[in-house]
């Protein structure tokens, strides 16, 4: 199916967009399943759209959280995309954050227990929210990283990623899920903001190589319509 792009004025009428469409992912979610989840991308763009979808009224109780990568560090450190989760998500009260990483950050561990975990929830994602890096990455899927054949394994749920180089604003290494479980969900967007992204996006896609790109493996998914959400 591919994509559809939306192109926003700026990062406010992005996230009033993409909140709009996230929480009626969830109220669906609650509605037929009395639950619901979503997968979350960390770095440094979200946030604002996640500290305004906590304002929404639904029963955050039954609503879990997982980032859909995290790096291998203690939990409090602020390179930790699920610290970041809990920080935006604070006034979600009762909401459930689950971890891809252990406290401490150890990765063996880390990649057991995602894992055991995501063994233990099977069902769809409502919604999934993807982030892109300036080099094509996506979750913590990295170009060329031999660890690749792993996040694009449909049999698998989650891998560790070693980026080499390690990125220098968070180098460490991470907890991905695969290509095959972030596209088992509901709605799946693509959040991208800026001209550098914007450019490496028409790049991506004029290429069409998930190796150079990695971004690309699920913008190429024949199932899947991912709703790429761009702004300056
Ligand atoms: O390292 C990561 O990078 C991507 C993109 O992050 P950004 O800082 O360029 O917004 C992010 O989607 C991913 O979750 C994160 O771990």
């Amino acid at each position: 199916m591919g994509w559809t792009l939306h192109t926003h004025a700026d990062a406010r009428q992005l996230a009033a967009h993409l909140v709009d469409s996230l929480q009626a992912s969830l109220q669906a979610g609650l509605d037929e399943h009395g639950a619901a989840m979503l997968a979350l991308a960390g770095g440094s763009t979200p946030w604002p759209v996640y500290e305004r979808l906590a304002q929404a009224p639904l029963a955050w109780q039954n609503v879990t959280l997982l980032p859909t990568d995290d790096r291998c560090v203690p939990v409090e450190s602020p390179a930790s995309n699920l610290r970041g989760l809990a920080e935006a998500f604070a006034p979600a009260s009762g909401v459930h954050l689950a971890a891809l990483t252990v406290p401490d950050g150890d990765p063996d561990a880390s990649l057991i227990q995602a894992r055991a975990w995501l063994a233990r929830h099977r069902q769809d994602f409502d919604a999934v929210v993807l982030g892109m890096g300036t080099d094509g990455h996506t979750a913590s899927l990295f170009p060329q990283a031999p660890e690749l054949a792993c996040g694009f394994d449909p049999a698998l749920e989650a891998c560790r990623f070693d980026p080499d180089p390690l990125p220098p604003e968070a180098p460490y290494p991470r907890i991905s899920l695969t290509v095959g479980r972030l596209l088992r969900a509901g709605a799946v967007h693509l959040l991208i903001t800026g001209a550098a992204k914007r450019a490496v996006l028409e790049e991506a896609i004029a290429l069409n190589d998930p190796q150079r790109h990695p971004v690309m493996a699920v913008l190429g998914a024949p199932a899947v319509d991912v709703q790429i959400h761009w702004s300056p």
